[in-house]
């Protein structure tokens, strides 16, 4: 099986946890993609969503999914995303779409968090897939001489040859050369800079579950 396949086969398996009644928390991405389409052949069953970008909203909507603000829902029973990475505790690095703050806060409203990704998004340790971080623009080069200190090289994300603009209208630094072998605390210190929206690493909001595909099937990790 391709990535493509494994994709299409660890979102549909992400359908068994929805239940009749559920407003379910959707996050961005490819495999998320694959997710939506699979959920609209349930879509009678649910409320509906909460979105955690414009192009899942998008495309929820062309499903006939509605499509919830978060201020309007105290919490969910789940929020199924992807992960650029995720290590054998649950942890990911996420954000390689650009939208990890909204990510960060839908998962935050749900009970659980179920990863959906192929086999080769998981790491014995965070830090080989470049971390994204949202950041105020004026912060950007203070927040880049942090990353330094760390032994990161942080760069500025492009789009079309501008510098990206994410749905929240901010920038995003994509930082290489970490070893993030203590998430949360380093998730915790990143939070704590001046300037730093959003650091992608999920470590507070972790997975509960993730849906491994993977050449042998679909692998079901519980943290
Ligand atoms: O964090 C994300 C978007 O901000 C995605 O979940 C992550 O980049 C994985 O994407 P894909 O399913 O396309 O591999």
């Amino acid at each position: 099986m391709n990535q493509d396949q494994l994709k299409t086969l660890v979102a549909q398996a992400a359908l068994q946890y929805i239940e009749p009644g559920q407003i379910v928390g959707v996050g961005t991405g490819s495999t998320v993609n694959k997710f939506i389409d699979a959920l609209a052949t349930v879509k009678q069953r649910i409320r509906g969503a909460v979105s955690s970008s414009e192009a899942s909203s998008e495309r929820l909507r062309a499903h006939g999914i509605a499509v919830l603000d978060a201020n309007a829902v105290e919490s969910l029973a789940l929020y199924v995303d992807g992960a650029d990475e995720i290590d054998p505790h649950g942890c990911m690095i996420k954000g390689g779409g650009a939208a990890l703050t909204r990510e960060k806060i839908v998962a935050a409203l749900a009970e659980r968090f179920i990863c959906i990704a192929d086999e080769s998004k998981y790491v014995p340790v965070l830090g080989r897939f470049a971390l994204p971080v949202e950041v105020i623009p004026m912060a950007a080069q203070q927040i880049a001489r942090r990353f330094a200190a760390h032994g990161g090289v942080a760069t500025l994300r492009l789009q079309g040859g501008q510098p990206l603009r994410t749905d929240n209208g901010q920038h995003i630094l994509d930082v290489t050369g970490l070893c993030i072998d203590e998430p949360l605390a380093f998730e915790s210190e990143v939070n704590n800079w001046p300037g730093v929206v959003c650091v992608g690493v999920f470590a507070h909001q972790k997975a509960s579950v993730c849906l491994l595909g993977t050449a042998e099937g679909v692998r079901t990790l519980r943290f």
